[in-house]
């Protein structure tokens, strides 16, 4: 079971067991929009960011000019002027003022803006995930779009809110100080710029493509440190109970390994620039060249001692601004790398949406000529397709109820997943009452199909909302139609038992095991009520007393309601009106039960041989051990012998 936090409103969020949220109706045709266009919007405040910390910069050098005038003024010869030391010190309180209201007020916007920004994209990439195949998720590692959604569009922080304001402090206040020095003496001012200049001839040696591909390896072996702790974590109870703790641990000591020398590649490149750029930088080296360039000339007799002092204040405010954004570059660099992820997955295809949906002339499902496979993402094997299903032809009639049997890896899961869109056929197509679901309109498609898969997904809300998830109003109008759904589910009784019964908040209040967590599934599905349900494995974990009862209201609820099972479950394949027998992506025999049993091909060879073994077809789960089919069972599930027991349909 994966719980998941949501906004307020749960009927927003994509989840297994009910209908997904789907973005807007317009379908994947327009491009995903530029971080440019992202940002546009945002531009006459970035404006006003750059004018404030200009004015704020300019002001901030008068404090200094003043302090080089008093100097001036007080070392001068003859009687001390006091109203012009005064004027000079108050203009230099008036600077330093002006540049705390610029400064703070250029700031504040700039996090006002990275903050509107930041939900732009976190929308963006919500809206974009909404419209993906709801199939590309299960490719995804754990953690990984969380990291997009979360960390990457936080590492814009540094991009937005301080980029502008360091950028204009390092070209700004230099300029300025340069055109003022320039005044002063220009010989000396050019040998004040000598450690600038010894510093930025750094910075290309810090983005040669040497150092950008150690860059690069250094992230991924950062990476795979990440995964591999994760997986030792995730998988940390079977690896003590198999005692194999030493090989789990050894995929974390060689990501390790392999990272010691990634970062010592990574250091060692580095290492030089980065050292010549804070030592040309750091004050001691600054105030060491000024000071020799003006005793040379001062002795030379060509700079007057008084105006040694300005060189001194302002030199060492040429290099602060560079050596802060010499600092910010890593933070840049991150923000840069967080962007292009985030670009990659705005880049993701989403589902084709029609223009104009058409409705569905009732809710006969067919596949025509399916074929599907999975694209191939490994290195070097991009585009390239592992076919799984070729070229299945079936119709499921409304008030039955289809059975998919096959041995494991057969493509049971990736044929039920077709129904519900998560994935589009490569080839053919799927049609729902004589419509093809790319036709359809997703929301049109949910309102018609629900699904209940192995995975359960249930939202961090209250066991009400996460029942009533496709039929909010169900809840809002009282718990009478959700209680009725978790009765017949079976789970009404534990959700009486949780501290705050329906309202208990689920990761809360209460925690589920994997089969309760199912049996809300079901109730969510059952509440649903779509005329087309589709269900893989739904009730392998319900318990014997209780199963026989959810699936037979799972199947026959509502009489015509057209049910795509893959049966794990003796019985339930006995139930069905069609059994589909697949085999490596083909349908090899198709039928009612007994026929196919009477035939004694493929189907009845599998039929015996799991009867055999037990009661559960292929693929069960742990649950399947649990019942007593067989020859104790209490109900013979042979088709030959035990009519399906549909008898409310
Ligand atoms: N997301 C995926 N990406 C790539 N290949 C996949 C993916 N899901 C399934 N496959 C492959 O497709 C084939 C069919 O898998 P599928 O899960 O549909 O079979 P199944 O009959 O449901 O198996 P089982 O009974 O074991 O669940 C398998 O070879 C599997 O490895």
């Amino acid at each position: 079971m994966t719980t998941i936090d949501t906004a307020s409103d749960p009927d927003t969020a994509a989840t297994t067991g009910g209908p997904p949220a789907v973005g807007g109706s317009s379908g994947g045709k327009e491009p995903p929009p530029t971080v440019r266009d992202l940002l546009r919007p945002h531009l006459p405040a970035f404006a006003s960011v750059v004018v404030l910390q200009i004015i704020g910069a300019v002001a901030g050098l008068a404090p200094l000019l003043a302090v080089v005038e008093l100097g001036r003024t007080l070392l001068a010869p003859g009687a001390v002027d006091h109203r012009h030391v005064w004027f000079v010190v108050a203009a230099g309180v008036a600077g330093l003022l002006v540049r705390l209201v610029f400064t703070a007020a250029s700031s504040g916007i700039g996090h006002l803006v990275d903050g509107h920004v930041q939900l732009a994209f976190r929308r963006l990439l919500a809206e974009r995930l909404g419209r993906v195949p709801i199939g590309w998720f299960a490719r995804r590692r754990s953690g990984e779009l969380a990291k997009v959604v979360g960390d990457d569009v936080s590492a814009v922080h540094p991009f937005i809110a301080h980029a502008p304001g360091d950028l204009v402090a390092a070209f700004v206040v230099p300029l300025v100080s340069l055109a003022y020095l320039f005044t002063v003496d220009w010989r000396l001012t050019l040998i004040t710029l000598a450690p600038v200049v010894l510093a930025v001839a750094q910075v290309p040696l810090m983005m040669t493509p040497a150092r950008q591909r150690e860059q690069l390896e250094f992230d991924s072996a950062m990476g795979r440190i990440a995964d591999s702790v994760v997986e030792f974590v995730q998988g940390i109870a079977v690896v003590k109970a198999y005692g194999g703790s030493e090989r789990a641990h050894r995929r974390f000591l060689s990501a390790a390994d392999a990272f010691v020398g990634t970062f010592n590649r990574w250091v060692h490149g580095m290492s030089r620039p980065a050292a010549g750029m804070q030592l040309a930088l750091s004050p001691p080296f600054v105030l060491l060249v000024v000071l020799t360039g003006g005793t040379l000339l001062i002795t030379g007799g060509g700079l007057a001692p008084a105006d040694l002092l300005p060189f001194l204040l302002l030199g060492l405010g040429l290099t602060a601004p560079v050596a802060a954004l010499g600092h910010g570059f890593d933070d840049l660099q991150a923000a840069g790398r967080a962007v292009g992820r985030i670009r990659e997955v705005l880049a993701v295809p989403p589902l084709p949406e029609p223009d104009r949906p058409t409705a569905p002339n009732g809710h006969r499902v067919e596949l025509r000529g399916v074929r599907f496979g999975y694209e191939d993402e490994r290195e070097g094997h991009e585009g390239r397709r592992h076919e799984v299903l070729r070229g299945i032809d079936l119709t499921l009639e409304p008030g039955t109820v289809t059975a998919v049997v096959g041995p494991s890896g057969s493509g049971k899961s990736t044929l039920v997943k077709l129904l519900p869109r998560f994935f589009d056929p490569t080839q053919g197509a799927v049609l729902l009452g004589g419509v093809d679901l790319r036709e359809l309109g997703s929301r049109e498609l949910y309102r018609t199909v629900s699904f209940v898969f192995q995975e359960v997904t249930l939202l961090r809300a209250t066991v009400a909302e996460n029942i009533a998830l496709a039929v909010p109003q169900a809840d809002r109008a009282g718990h009478d139609a959700v209680v009725r759904a978790a009765r017949t589910a079976g789970i009404h009784e534990r959700i009486l038992e949780l501290p705050r019964g329906y309202d208990s908040v689920i990761g809360e209040d209460a925690g589920l095991s994997g089969g309760e967590a199912q049996r809300l599934a079901v109730a969510r599905a059952l509440l649903a009520d779509t005329p087309v349900l589709v269900l893989d494995e739904a009730t392998a974990f319900a318990d014997p007393a209780t199963e026989q009862a959810v699936r037979r209201a799972l199947t026959s609820l509502g009489g015509d309601r057209t049910v795509l099972v893959i049966a794990h479950r003796l019985e339930t394949v006995a139930d069905a009106d069609t059994v589909v027998f697949l085999a490596d992506g083909a349908v090899a025999e198709q039928g009612a039960p007994a026929e196919l049993l009477a035939m004694d091909g493929k189907f009845a060879r599998f039929w015996r041989h799991r009867r055999a073994a037990g009661g559960a077809v292929e693929g069960a789960g742990a649950g399947a051990g649990e019942r007593t089919t067989g020859p104790d069972a209490p109900r013979d599930p042979d088709p030959t012998t035990a009519p399906r027991g549909g008898e409310t349909r």
